[in-house]
Order: structure tokens, then C-alpha cells, then sequence
């Protein structure tokens, strides 16, 4: 037999969410579907369901670090996120560990930082030192910054209440030293659409979509950044990735259901035939 090709890969470095709505599963599950091979360095595991997190184990720093090193070193990465990330001592070592490996704006490697600050439930998923670290080493390595309106309060201080505030709050995280910014709209409940914003510095491209009626969108935050990360790995300019992005999470919202006594988890199944769903 001939040998098969090669997929894309991308890397998420990210917590573990034990009710697999959020967190790493989502991302392994959308690189899955969009036909990339997930490659993943476990930050923190969580105690996790609908009703918040209960408890959590970070992993120490150099387990982290070593992770990235090892994948990228012998299986290549297409295209990288983060998602939760703990602590800022794990965030010194995933910026080392990045810079080494290439990751990042100024290396090869596209690398999208989803700013995780808080479990939709409320609960912090890292404390103010990981908010400096996040700000000050790992928004300047962005190729894309993929804040919801929480994270965008809690990275300037901007309530954001329309989506006039949003093109105001890009044009400031900019600043912050990402390439892309890419405000995602899910929490502007009195928008009847939700468009997505994405700016480069001197562009605004709207992404727009319907606004579905669910309260089920718990991971709707990790699949937008995954699937935009896929679409990197895929070879995508930034902007088609975004559209993706976009495009793919709006379907998983559409198809998300009730789990839970709370937020249930949008769908990974939508694109399998209904007769397997
Ligand atoms: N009700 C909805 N209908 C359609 N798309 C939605 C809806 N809610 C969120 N989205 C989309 O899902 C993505 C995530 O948006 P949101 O602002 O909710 O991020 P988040 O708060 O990080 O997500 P999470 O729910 O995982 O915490 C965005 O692309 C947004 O446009
Ligand atoms: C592990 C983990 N990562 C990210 C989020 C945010 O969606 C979550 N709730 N849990």
C-alpha cells in the first residue's frame, strides 16, 4: 500500500474540561471535524460540569513547555492556540517554549491566543499575575487575539455595550501588540444578529451571522478560535480563516442542546449525516 498524505496539524495548549463541552475536548473535536490532526499540551485539569468548576490540578510549567517542544520538534505544527492557561509561571513557559519552537508572530507558525479568563459559569480560570502575563507576554506574540466582551473588559477596562463599542475595543487591544484582533460578540444580547469584528490596525472586516435562540453555547468561545486555528493550519490568510472560524461555530450553535442543569454544550455533530447524529 501506498503511503497516505500527511494532514494539517495544529497544536492547542489548554485545560481540560471533564464535561467536555469547553476546553481541549471542543478544540480536539473541532480540529477533528475540519480535518486537521490535533496535536495537544494539557495545561490544568478541571473538576468541571454545567454547574461551574469544583476544583482543578495545574500541571507543572516544564510538563507544559516540554509538551510544545516535543510535538513541534518530531510531528510539525500547522497552526497554534491557547485556551485556559492557569497560572502566569505556565505562561512564562508556554512563551518560551513557543518562541523556541517557532510559534508566534514573529515566527513561522501562526498562533491564535483565546485570552480564557473565566469558566462561563463565572469562575476565574486564572488569578491577576496570569492576567499581566497574558497581557504583557503573550498579546505582543499574537496573530490573532480572539477576546469575548468579559475578556475585553478585563484586558482595558472598555464596557463594551454595542457594536460601536467593539470597533473601539479592537482598535485599543491593537495596541496591546497582537497582529488580528477579533472581538467576538456572543455576550451582546440586545445585537439581533451577531457579527463578529475583525481588525488588523487599519481594516475592520465584519463577521456577521444570525443570533440563534439557545441558552446552549457553552465551548462556543473554544470552537470560533479552533476552527480559525484549523483553517490557519490549513493555509488560510488570516481573514478566510476568520470567515471560517465564524461559519463553523455558527452551525455548532445552531445544533447545540440541553445537557445538564445548566449551559449545554454546542454540537460537534452537525456536519455528520443525520442518520448518525
Ligand atoms: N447565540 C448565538 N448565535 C450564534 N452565534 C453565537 C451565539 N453565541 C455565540 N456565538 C458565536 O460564538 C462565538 C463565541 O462567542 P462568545 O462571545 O460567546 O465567546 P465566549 O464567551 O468566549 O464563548 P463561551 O460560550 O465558550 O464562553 C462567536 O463567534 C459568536 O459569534
Ligand atoms: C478547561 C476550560 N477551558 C476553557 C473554558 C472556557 O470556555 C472552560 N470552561 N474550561
Amino acid at each position: 500500500m501506498t503511503e497516505n498524505p500527511s494532514p494539517p496539524s495544529a497544536l492547542t495548549i489548554a485545560g481540560s474540561d471533564s464535561g467536555g463541552a469547553a476546553g481541549l475536548q471542543a478544540d480536539l473535536r473541532t480540529f477533528l471535524t475540519c480535518g486537521v490532526h490535533g496535536l495537544v499540551a494539557v495545561t490544568a485539569v478541571t473538576v468541571q460540569n454545567t454547574l461551574g468548576v469544583h476544583d482543578r490540578a495545574d500541571l507543572p510549567p516544564h510538563i507544559v513547555a516540554g509538551q510544545i517542544e516535543a510535538v513541534a520538534a518530531d510531528m510539525g505544527v500547522g497552526a497554534a492556540k491557547t485556551g485556559m492557561l492557569a497560572s502566569a509561571e505556565i505562561i512564562h513557559a508556554v512563551a518560551a517554549a513557543c518562541d523556541k519552537a517557532g510559534i508566534g508572530r514573529d515566527g513561522a507558525i501562526p498562533f491564535v491566543v483565546d485570552p480564557v479568563a473565566a469558566a462561563m459559569t463565572g469562575q476565574s480560570l486564572f488569578d491577576d499575575d496570569g492576567l499581566a502575563a497574558l497581557r504583557d507576554e503573550l498579546l505582543p506574540r499574537a496573530t490573532v487575539l480572539t477576546p469575548n466582551l468579559d475578556e475585553v473588559r478585563l484586558l482595558t477596562g472598555m464596557t463594551v455595550t454595542d457594536r460601536e463599542g467593539m470597533h473601539t475595543a479592537a482598535v485599543v487591544l491593537h495596541q496591546l501588540g497582537p497582529k488580528y484582533v477579533l472581538v467576538k460578540s456572543g455576550h451582546l444580547q440586545s445585537d439581533p444578529e451577531c457579527v463578529d469584528l475583525l481588525f488588523d490596525g487599519s481594516t475592520f472586516v465584519e463577521l456577521p451571522g444570525p443570533r440563534w435562540q439557545t441558552p446552549h453555547t457553552h465551548g462556543a468561545g473554544d470552537t470560533m478560535a479552533s476552527a480559525l486555528t484549523a483553517g490557519l493550519a490549513k493555509g488560510m490568510p488570516v481573514v478566510e480563516a476568520a470567515r471560517y472560524g465564524k461559519w463553523f461555530v455558527s452551525q455548532a450553535v445552531e445544533h447545540s442542546y440541553p445537557m445538564g442543569a445548566k449551559v449545554g454544550p454546542v454540537s460537534a455533530f452537525w456536519r455528520l449525516a443525520p442518520e448518525e447524529r
